[in-house]
């Protein structure tokens, strides 16, 4: 963890060194996804099941889980899980039903026919984390918005390490009504879905999250398959000042911490008292969480806290770093909130920690990372819609905005283009 104060002469040389650091990059698993990539476009399932027997310690028979493995897993799932899936699959479904768009369609005045219609993908594959921890919650905020925007394939893969998989990812899949699946994870299987194997079948986009090798093959695969944004190791930033208490803000750092060694958490505050007792507090729990392996990682090595003097001097640096998610503990957050022009996702006031969005909140925690908030956003409906505009001239609307159009081919030099319409004016 570093201190960073505002006041300091080298703040900004700090801050810049903070704000370019690439995490994901620490280990360089560019030139490691590209073999694992070319080998499954050419040597398919082998190569698939190859991979996942060096990573995920798992020979599989069969890529595919029948139907009988999946019924019998989920049933496995306690009831008070499967009751809190239920509520997380009822929350974000209407979160999500509400980015339906509208087509657009309408006649101009000189009598061209003119719209655009929202089309759904016809198949996606999505990717549900499993290497170190699992999340059921990751397949209900993938799947749902793919259902609600009239997907009608949709391929999940999700690692099994050692062959196991939580029952409750599977409970999930049968929540969001999620039917081909694959126990694959990891690069191999971003693969898989791209380029499709003996037993796979490929699709035209992959979306969710995953670690850096996951994030590294959506990258690579991109133009073969479009993809929603890269969303890798979790982040967090919180505003914070003095009137909080130190114990709940050194909880939500670690709730990201806990993901992914290469996870980052940043505190902003405005009080150096209270970031003494938030690095205390966290240095305590450390002691005691089971997943202190992982989240001290994370914490020494790209944690940051950050004193400002004012708290309004929190965002012009929260829009540098551009974090997945920004929580605001103060007492107006609102005010804060207006001026956050890049962020995955804003959590306001005391009462709202991030992990209620990672769960049920409504809103999609698929959300960008490594600063890609600054041109992308979370997973949406929109992720598996597109548009397809149309136009349709009668002759009297042709002759009206044809000689036009033969005048710009004419000065473009495309003659073919200037005669496809001016034929019909003759
Ligand atoms: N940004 C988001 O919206 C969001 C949401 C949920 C989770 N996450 C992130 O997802 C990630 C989940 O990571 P995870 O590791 O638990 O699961 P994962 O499923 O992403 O990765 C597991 C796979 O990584 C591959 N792998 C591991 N070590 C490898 C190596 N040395 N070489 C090649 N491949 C290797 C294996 O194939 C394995 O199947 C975390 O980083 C978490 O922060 C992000
Ligand atoms: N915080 C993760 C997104 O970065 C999502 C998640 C799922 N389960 C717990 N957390
Ligand atoms: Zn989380």
């Amino acid at each position: 963890m570093q201190l960073l104060k505002i006041t300091d002469k080298d703040f900004s040389v700090k801050f810049q060194t903070l704000v370019s650091d690439r995490r994901e990059a620490t280990v360089d698993v560019s030139g490691t996804v590209r073999e694992i990539l070319a080998d499954v476009k050419g040597r398919g399932d082998a190569a698939v099941k190859d991979y996942t027997s060096r990573f995920d310690r798992y020979n599989p028979q069969s890529l595919h889980l029948s139907e009988t493995f999946i019924a019998e897993q989920a049933a496995q799932c306690s009831a008070d899980v499967k009751a809190a899936l239920e509520l997380a699959a009822e929350r974000i479904t209407a979160f999500h039903q509400k980015h339906l768009p509208q087509d657009i369609g309408y006649t101009d005045a000189v009598g061209v026919k003119l719209g655009l219609n929202w089309v759904a993908l016809s198949q996606v594959g999505i990717y549900v984390p499993g290497g170190r921890a699992s999340y059921p919650s990751s397949l209900l905020m993938n799947a749902l918005p793919a259902k609600i925007a009239g997907v009608e394939r949709i391929v999940m893969t999700v690692p099994m390490p050692g062959g196991e998989i939580n029952p409750a990812v599977l409970a999930a899949a049968q929540v969001a009504g999620v039917t081909e699946i694959y126990g694959i994870g990891g690069a191999q299987a971003i693969a898989a879905l791209a380029y499709g194997t003996e037993s796979i079948a490929p699709v035209d986009k992959i979306v969710g999250p995953g670690n850096a090798y996951v994030a590294e093959a959506k990258r690579q695969v991109f133009g073969t398959v479009g993809i929603d944004s890269i969303a890798g190791p979790s982040e967090i930033l919180v505003v914070a000042d003095s009137q909080n208490n130190p114990d709940w803000i050194a909880w939500d750092l670690l709730s990201q911490a806990e993901h992914d060694p290469s996870a980052q958490s940043i505190l902003i505050t405005d009080s150096e008292i209270f970031a003494q007792q938030v690095i205390k507090a966290v240095e305590k729990i450390l002691v005691d969480l089971p997943t202190t392996e992982v989240a001290s990682a994370s914490w020494q090595n790209y944690a940051a806290v950050i004193l400002v003097s004012d708290l309004a001097q929190s965002i012009p640096l929260l829009n540098q770093l551009a974090p997945e998610h920004v929580e605001l503990c103060t007492d107006n957050p609102q005010q804060l909130a207006n001026q956050i022009k890049c962020a995955g996702s804003v959590f306001l006031g005391r009462y709202t920690p991030e992990a209620i969005g990672d769960y049920l909140g409504g809103p999609n925690h698929v959300l960008p990372t490594a600063r890609s908030a600054r041109f992308a956003s979370g997973l949406s409906v929109y992720d598996f819609l597109k548009r397809i505009t149309y136009l349709e001239c009668d002759l009297q609307a042709l002759q009206t905005i044809g000689k036009a159009a033969v005048t710009l081919a004419e000065a473009e030099g495309l003659p073919a283009h200037a005669g496809s319409v001016s034929i019909r004016l003759q």
